[in-house]
């Protein structure tokens, strides 16, 4: 487990953008496993920037979000569907029918989860997996008590994930109940992970990640099993660390 400490969320952007730039100029039919919330936002910034500076291509690459909520149609604006063609597949060559993300209206959920586990595995796996963290050390939707062997799954919302996620919303009656998203085993099978982490919001539960024991308690402690896995954090997410690590 490589820790890369950043100064901020600027830099990080930077950084997480770099390598993910890096592998698919590299492998041009890459499969990316993507990631939403606030944290990668200045990351899927920079990829446009770039592409429009110096032409990326991602004409050959497929992506996979890790989630989705339960009832939300893909033109919802609060749909993880609606954030990644607003900030990322809208302004990049991505062929479309190659970016995928759990339907989460107008199908039954649980079959859902199967046929999105099997088409992760058709398509070969995924290369490069971006994480963020939650609060409570859930990475995709995968709660605290999810079992480290699961793959897709139907998830109901902790209380506090409804709270932290309800700034995009009206209000907390209208945050989704349910999630459909990658199980821990599907993130895990990832050749590669970078695991975003911004914020003094974040210290305690990366302290968890980097120095407390693997438990499924806290679902992203998983990580350290992980052999090929970089966090990149900022000073602000380090706060809580016992230790030094590596400054970029
Ligand atoms: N399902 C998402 C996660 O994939 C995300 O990583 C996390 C952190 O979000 P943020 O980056 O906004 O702090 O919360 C959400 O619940």
């Amino acid at each position: 487990m490589k820790v890369n400490v950043v100064k901020d969320i600027e830099e990080l952007s930077l950084v997480a953008a770099k390598r993910m730039i890096e592998k698919v100029r590299r492998q041009p039919t890459t499969v990316l496993g993507l990631a939403t919330g606030s944290t990668p936002l200045g990351t899927y910034r920079k990829l446009v920037q770039d592409f429009q500076e110096n032409r990326t291509s991602y004409k050959h690459v497929t992506t996979f979000n890790l989630d989705e909520y339960v009832g939300l149609a893909a033109t919802d604006k609060n749909s993880y569907h609606y954030y990644m063609n607003d900030h990322l597949f809208g302004q990049i060559n991505i062929n479309q029918a190659q970016t995928f993300l759990p339907n989460g209206a107008g199908v039954d959920p649980s079959e859902e989860c199967l046929r999105y586990e099997e088409k992760i595995r058709q398509s070969g796996g995924i290369d490069l997996q971006i994480l963020g963290l939650g609060e409570n050390g859930h990475i995709g939707f995968n709660e605290p008590g999810t079992s480290f062997s699961s793959q897709t799954h139907v998830v109901t919302l902790a209380e506090t994930t409804r709270v932290a996620n309800s700034r995009y919303f009206p209000s907390l009656a209208d945050v989704p109940t349910e999630a459909i998203t990658m199980g821990i085993e599907t993130i895990m099978k990832a050749r590669e992970i970078l695991l975003l982490v911004s914020g003094e919001k974040k210290a305690k539960a990366l302290r968890e990640v980097i120095e407390g024991s693997v438990s499924e308690t806290v679902p992203a402690t998983v990580l350290r099993n992980h052999p090929n896995i970089t966090i990149i954090a900022d000073e602000a997410s380090v706060k809580c660390l016992t230790k030094e690590y590596q400054t970029l």
